[in-house]
């Protein structure tokens, strides 16, 4: 029986505001946290990536925010600037009460307006741990009257070295208050951190049969020996061709070189790493969300919690040494119930370790040759032809109509077509992206020692053959936002395009293309 928020204890105000922002049912972890918060327990969480533990956690301190008083009652703490900033904004965005303050913090952010703010009161501090105690030691952040405690991504939080920090500040805290600490794993150094500082916490826990989300379409490429990842990543993206995607690299420089190369080959794509200033990540992200970049090239400081509203992919240039990272990275496709494409390459050496993410996983991942020149066109072809369709139930093509009529006193129908096709589709890809992948199938195997081991016809995609494609066709939001006056989709506009012609014998007419 899925229950309600209401039927959990939150507020018919609330309610109504989480309708609004299309939160009609509670998430499973939802269901099982919030009832036992708003009792005051004391809650250790653990369940998959995009499942909704910000509104688990955040909800019932909402509730229960006493705003009669200025003091702090609530801190929430993150590992990173990003998380701490789409916390506070969900934190607002699930607030009823004009009254309520919410107040994010993290390093890199002008300190003196934040402290000018905690002077005139805040409910509520989200922030890194770094700024957290540097408010608390210039005596702007009290804690002495907190409520509610939450460590989120704690087992994160301690792999970047932030045990100290977050030991520091929870000696400061009142014995009184809640405490929930959410963490994906349960590693020694946060099993002693909830061991300490947890009151016979409630452990809230989603079962599944594996710990990835079956949302997600895991996907693995073999690179033929002869290419770089970089290299063989090309046809990859021109089969996929992804509306939005994060690209995870092992390093800062590997990042800036793939980005270039993309950047190269006429993609919209921009990096994301710990070289940029905090403004300058701050920037991609607004970007990256509004879609004016579609595509992002990241280091692992992208992997955990980030919440891109209608990621489709993820790509990894290889496979994590720690395999519990990579179920984070591919974490941030396939969110909210939606469906996400996960897609890791692999080289023949790193084999070894795809059995180790098939454990991690629970459930095999043969790896696939790369997409043949002949796979990319009909799936480009598949997608030009769903754009075709949804243009022909569009509005705007009623305006073409006086012209199409004007070229049919002197030229065939379907060549006037056919021609229109043919601008439309040079138009619709980046001839410049196309032609570097096409030329990366090109490439030949070198022959090491004089035996010719390829005679592959895909031109040198990997040659142990061909393993059916999982998927084939399109997918159904017709990759790509390049293509223009798609503003369309009001079926009823006018014009029936699929009205039988009265000319429909002069198209056996031959036609000089
Ligand atoms: N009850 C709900 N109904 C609809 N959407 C929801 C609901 N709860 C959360 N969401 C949406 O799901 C997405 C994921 O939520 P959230 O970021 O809290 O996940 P998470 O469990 O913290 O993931 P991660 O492990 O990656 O940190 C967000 O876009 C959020 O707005
Ligand atoms: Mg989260």
């Amino acid at each position: 029986m899925p229950s309600s928020f209401l039927s959990l204890g939150i507020s018919e105000a609330r309610v109504a505001k989480l309708e609004s922002i299309g939160f009609t049912e509670p998430t499973a972890i939802q269901e099982q946290a919030i009832p036992q918060l708003l009792a005051g327990a004391d809650v250790l969480g653990q369940a998959q990536t995009g499942t909704g533990k910000t509104a688990a956690f955040a909800l019932p301190i909402l509730e229960r925010l006493d705003l009669n008083s200025d003091s702090l009652q609530a801190l929430i703490l993150t590992p990173t600037r990003e998380l701490a900033i789409q916390v506070g904004q969900a934190l607002r965005s699930f607030n009823t009460k004009p009254g309520a303050k919410i107040l994010t913090v993290y390093g890199g952010s002008a300190i003196d307006r934040q402290m000018i703010q905690l002077e005139r009161g805040v409910h509520v501090v989200v922030g890194t741990p770094g700024r957290v105690i540097d408010l608390m030691e210039r005596g702007k952040l009290k804690l002495e009257n907190l409520a509610w405690f939450v460590l989120d991504e704690a087992d994160e939080m301690l792999n970047m070295g932030f045990i100290q920090d977050v030991e520091r500040i929870l000696v400061t805290t009142p014995s009184t208050k809640q405490s929930t600490f959410f963490s994906a794993t349960m590693p020694p150094a946060v099993k002693r951190l909830v061991k300490n500082f947890l009151k016979s916490p409630v452990t809230v826990k989603v079962e599944t049969q594996d710990s990835t989300p079956t949302r997600i379409d895991q996907q693995i490429y073999l690179v033929p020996y002869h290419l770089t990842k970089e290299e063989a990543l090309l046809p990859v993206l021109e089969y996929e061709a992804p509306t939005s995607a994060i690209i995870f690299v092992r390093t800062k420089d590997s990042a800036s070189r793939l980005t270039e190369i993309l950047q190269s080959s006429g993609h919209s794509v921009d990096e994301y790493h710990g070289n940029l200033s905090q403004s300058q990540r701050e920037n991609l992200l607004r970007r990256f969300r509004n879609q004016q970049v579609r595509w992002v090239v990241a280091t692992d400081i992208a992997a955990r919690g980030l919440d891109i509203d209608g990621l489709t992919h993820v790509f990894n240039l290889d496979i994590p040494d720690d395999p519990e990272r990579y179920v984070h990275r591919i974490g941030r496709t396939g969110r909210a119930g939606k469906k996400g494409v996960a897609i890791t390459l692999i080289s023949g050496k790193e084999r070894y370790k795809l059995r180790q993410l098939e454990q991690q996983v629970g459930m095999p991942l043969p790896p696939l040759p790369l997409p043949s020149v002949a796979q990319i066109q009909e799936r480009r072809i598949g997608r030009f032809t769903e754009q075709i369709l949804q243009a022909l139930t569009g509005e705007r093509l009623a305006s073409f109509l006086p012209l199409v009529s004007q070229l049919v006193e002197d030229y065939d129908p379907q060549a006037i077509a056919a021609a229109a096709l043919q601008l439309a589709y040079t138009q619709l890809q980046s001839e410049k992206a196309e032609q570097a992948a096409l030329q990366v199938l090109a490439k030949q195997p070198h022959t090491p020692s004089g035996r010719d081991r390829g005679g592959d016809r895909d031109g040198g995609s990997y040659s142990g053959r061909p393993i059916k494609r999982g998927q084939s066709g399109g997918r159904s939001d017709g990759g790509g936002r390049s293509s223009g006056g798609r503003d369309g989709g009001g079926r009823d506009g006018g014009y029936d395009s699929r009205r039988p012609s009265r000319d429909r014998d002069r198209s056996s007419a031959p036609v000089k293309y």
